[in-house]
């Protein structure tokens, strides 16, 4: 019997993302059998630099995606929000899994929580878009570096004795680690990344037989969501190492989708919303882009840009 190759990461959260989507595969597919094969991405060789320095596109997938143009393996499993907006030619997203919650998470051995953290408190991130967020919020807050995977900075957060650091809640759920006390913030003081919390699967365009089976655990509001999220990011062009937050929710055939863009130091945070039809997610998302264009959001990206991006 023929044997489905899947490819993924090999962090945990990658490996957990890919049994998920083979697992769900083979329940709605019995007579298939899927193997995992198991990829280092550059994003997960170079840890010692900040994701917004590397700013490098498809960190986290291009290896993947050169396995799966090269026929080595048939889909590829990413996390949604680590996937470029634009995709390489012949390659295409079959796929979206139903989303977990897209939130970001305070998490503090002490228990803090954004309110309550000291002043001046050490604070771990390396994305853009918390690290302005949080200093729209809290100014005080001495924001740091943090890179690796999950568990990683989880180990370091403890070791240099940083107040707490902020993760996406769906990877603490994924890897069992909601027990840890955490905080969730609210989307009025944070926006999650574009895609967080989705699982994406990326196939051949050509490929009609990987469409048939991977349209099985499509989860049509969630994709919505993900679609007009990213022609919003598109939009803006910024790639994914820009203080830019969205989060489309949807409801039947109601969509309300919302974004954000920041300067780095957070002072500037313009935020806006468009409601649209379910039907036309990347209208919605395109729209959006415009009225914070409006409003001056190009400007902030352009400084954004100049400064490489590295604060
Ligand atoms: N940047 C790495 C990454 N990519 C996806 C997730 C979480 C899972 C998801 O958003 O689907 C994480 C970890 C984090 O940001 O805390």
């Amino acid at each position: 019997m023929r044997e489905i190759k899947v490819g993924s990461r090999d962090s945990e959260l990658a490996r957990w993302q890919a049994r998920w989507v083979i697992e769900s595969l083979a329940k709605a597919w019995p007579d298939l059998t899927f193997r995992l094969i198991t990829f280092k991405t550059k994003g997960d060789k170079i840890l010692d630099v900040a994701l917004a320095r590397i700013g490098d596109k498809g960190l986290f997938t291009k290896e993947l995606e050169v396995a799966l143009m090269d026929g080595v393996i048939d889909m590829a499993v990413h996390s949604m929000k680590d996937m470029p907006t634009s995709l390489p030619k012949g390659l295409k997203i079959g796929a979206v899994g139903r989303r977990e919650e897209p939130a970001d998470v305070l998490i503090s051995p002490a228990g803090y929580t954004l309110n309550t953290l000291p002043i001046k408190a050490r604070v771990g991130t390396s994305s853009l878009r918390r690290k302005a967020q949080l200093a729209h919020f809290r100014p005080d807050l001495e924001l740091v570096d943090i890179r690796g995977n999950v568990p990683t900075r989880l180990a370091k957060m403890e070791r240099e004795g940083l107040a707490a650091i902020v993760l996406a809640a769906a990877g603490l759920k994924r890897l069992n680690l909601n027990r840890i006390h955490g905080e969730t913030l609210p989307y009025s003081i944070c926006l999650p990344a574009v895609g967080q919390g989705a699982i994406g699967v990326e196939i051949r365009a050509d490929d009609e037989e990987m469409a048939r089976i991977v349209a099985a655990i499509n989860h049509a509001p969630t994709a919505a969501a993900v679609y007009a999220e990213r022609a919003f990011l598109r939009s803006l062009e910024g790639g994914c190492q820009v203080p830019i937050g969205a989060l489309a929710t949807v409801e039947g055939e109601a969509m309300i989708i919302q974004g954000m863009v920041a300067s780095l130091d957070g002072r500037r945070v313009l935020r806006d919303f468009v409601s649209a039809a379910t039907s036309a997610p990347e209208a919605a998302g395109r729209e959006l882009a415009r009225k914070l264009l409006d409003r001056g959001a190009g400007t902030i990206l352009e400084e954004v840009k100049l400064k490489g991006g590295n604060a």
